[in-house]
């Protein structure tokens, strides 16, 4: 894109004035972007078409110049099948040959491409935002890297080094810079990028691929995780390259988020089959807001888990947290608020003991075994750290190993008991390894409370307790939760592999082994992101203790949620409080 392409948008008004430099392909501009003929099923490669249940069936999308698109579905439903399907990994297959024939003639699936002679899908650009869906590793990578010491010297990489890889970024230095300004990221360049915050990443790997200078770009859930005024800017930014054609760009959205207001038309993917539909102002989507009214939580005894004062995380001259206090008691329900970059994940992991500079902190007091009361972060084992918080993260997410041949949603649960990563179902009988070891978990010596009883029946009491609570949180949690009608059984669920499951399913579990412990702390980052409306709304009232018969959280425990959104935290104002970075 030229710059003066850029410069020149009128957004209000819609007025577009592309510069005569555009190096935009001599393509017929009336040709429409996409296209895929009335009655077309898209397979994954090597499936027949005869046996085989298409991806997605009976599409019919055609995309013209004038229109901006969003691709919605749930989890598991479909935006992925179909953004492979434009990225050339899955196939378009028209309903009959004479279609098939006259599809190809009229430019096949990018006429606007057709006259170029180049390979159309080397000018299509595809980044992902989605967290991993699993199964691409086998070992738990460390996460925390970030937090200390540069290792590597990849890790040194700055943002700079990164960005400047990119032909365009030397060709059109002024784009580049525009670019950068506007995205926030000028402060940023000199420093490594692995030690970017999750904004801050998802906004340079934008600008990376818009460097790259794709015809189209696809942008996979490009605004989950932004705060308010990043999401801000990077629509209109996104608004403006769509309008330019520099590129053209189409984003996936997650079923429920809110439809930013530049985009003209949507086509909602739900169970195998594409709905397209105009989008008219009035009917964007409002903000998940499922909060209800209840009596605030009281504690019984203000019993403190985390005490911190004058806490301060520096990198060099970098001040990331700046004499930070704050009480987290029993009982307590805190929304933990801040721009991207503010130092939220940060403070998290110092609270879980990964932060390196946890250790040199003068007053930082975090929940330890015994029930003492909280005991100077240098004194407590980190092992029991992950025992007595509940966590789940994007970089949870993420780390989270996907063994092969599979760990069972079963498995990764009962990881919950120690917080480990490891499944605690190694002793279970064989008969039971082939439904994922569903029914067993292990119980360590170490574990089995000190009773007047001997040691194997206190141990089988223990086993018996914690499988029932295995059984309680699938039951909640689980598919009877959120597909009702739904043929699956929690059994089933709980034995099916955890790496297969949709990414907001595994989140689910994740959330699922953050809990079946009840410990104390539950920290809760962008938990919702994945999920559909039915799973977040049933994990809503097991968190709110709204399900009859199961004690969800309670006044033991306290719970820290970090999100942008207010209305993504389960309490209301008068039973939450709030902690804001500045
Ligand atoms: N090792 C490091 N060296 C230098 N700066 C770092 C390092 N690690 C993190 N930072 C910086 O610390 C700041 C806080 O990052 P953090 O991930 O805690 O932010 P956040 O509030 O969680 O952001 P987001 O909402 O985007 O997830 C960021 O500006 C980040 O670039």
């Amino acid at each position: 894109m030229s710059l003066l392409a850029f410069k020149n948008m009128h957004i209000l008004g819609r007025n577009v004035l592309v510069s005569s430099t555009r190096r935009y392909v001599n393509s017929d501009s009336s040709a429409p972007i996409i296209r895929i003929p009335f009655g077309s099923n898209v397979y994954a490669f090597g499936t027949p078409s005869t046996t085989s249940r298409p991806l997605i069936s009976n599409l019919n999308w055609n995309v013209r110049e004038t229109e901006a698109w969003a691709v919605v579905s749930g989890t598991g439903g479909g935006k992925r099948a179909l953004f492979k399907a434009l990225l050339g990994h899955a196939r378009v297959a028209p309903p009959t040959t004479e279609i098939q024939g006259q599809w190809a003639q009229a430019g096949g699936l990018y006429p606007f491409l057709a006259n170029t002679g180049a390979d159309p899908y080397t000018r299509v650009s595809y980044v992902s935002f989605r967290h991993r869906g699993g199964g691409e590793s086998g070992v738990f990578f460390d996460y925390t890297a970030r937090y200390g010491a540069i290792r590597e010297e990849e890790d040194r990489v700055t943002l700079k080094d990164t960005l400047s890889a990119s032909a365009a970024a030397e060709k059109e230095p002024e784009l580049f810079d525009t670019l950068i300004k506007q995205m926030g990221l000028t402060g940023l360049l000199d420093i490594p990028t692995i030690t970017l915050s999750n904004g801050q990443t998802r906004r340079a790997r934008i600008v990376k691929a818009i460097l790259d200078q794709p015809e189209l770009l696809l942008l996979d859930e490009p605004l989950t995780g932004l705060d308010a005024s990043s999401r801000k800017a990077l629509n209109e930014i996104l608004e403006r390259l769509h309008l330019a054609r520099a590129p053209r760009v189409i984003i996936g959205l997650r079923k429920g988020e809110e439809i930013p207001r530049w985009i003209t038309h949507v086509l909602e993917i739900a169970e195998g089959t594409a709905i397209g539909r105009e989008v008219i102002p009035s009917d964007h989507l409002p903000h998940q807001n499922i909060s209800g009214v209840s009596k605030p939580t009281k504690s019984p005894r203000k019993e403190v888990l985390v005490d911190m004062k004058n806490v301060n995380v520096v990198y060099g001259e970098r001040k990331v947290l700046t004499d930070i206090s704050w009480e987290i008691c029993r009982g307590d329900r805190w929304h933990l608020r801040g721009a991207n970059g503010s130092g939220k994940t940060t403070l998290l992991s110092l609270l879980t003991g990964d932060h390196p500079q946890s250790y040199v902190q003068a007053h930082l007091n975090l929940p330890a075994l015994g029930g003492d009361g909280p005991l100077p972060r240098k004194k407590i084992p980190t092992a029991h750290l992950r025992r007595l918080i509940g966590i789940v993260s994007p970089e949870m997410f993420d780390a989270f190993p996907r063994r092969h041949p599979g760990m069972s949603v079963w498995e990764a649960v009962t990881t919950g008991f120690d917080g480990g990563f490891v499944p605690r179902t190694r002793d279970a009988p064989s008969a039971m390894r082939q439904h994922g070891t569903a029914g067993w978990v292990d119980v360590a010596d170490e574990e089995v409370p000190q009773v007047d009883m001997i040691l194997e029946e206190s141990r089988e009491l223990l086993r018996r307790h914690r499988i029932a609570r295995c059984w309680e949180v699938l039951g909640a949690l689980g598919p009877a939760a959120w597909n009702q009608g739904g043929p699956e059984s929690t059994a089933a669920f709980a034995s099916s592999q955890f790496s297969a499951r949709s990414p907001g399913e595994q989140r689910l579990v994740l959330l699922m082994r953050a809990l079946v412990d009840r410990p104390p702390l539950i920290l809760l980052d962008e938990v919702w992101s994945g999920m559909d409306d039915s799973m977040i709304a049933a994990a809503r009232r097991y968190l709110r203790g709204e399900l009859p018969g199961i004690l969800g959280v309670n006044n033991t425990q306290a719970v820290v949620v970090i999100t942008h959104w207010e209305d993504e935290v389960p309490w209301n104002s008068e039973e939450v409080r709030r902690f804001t970075l500045g």
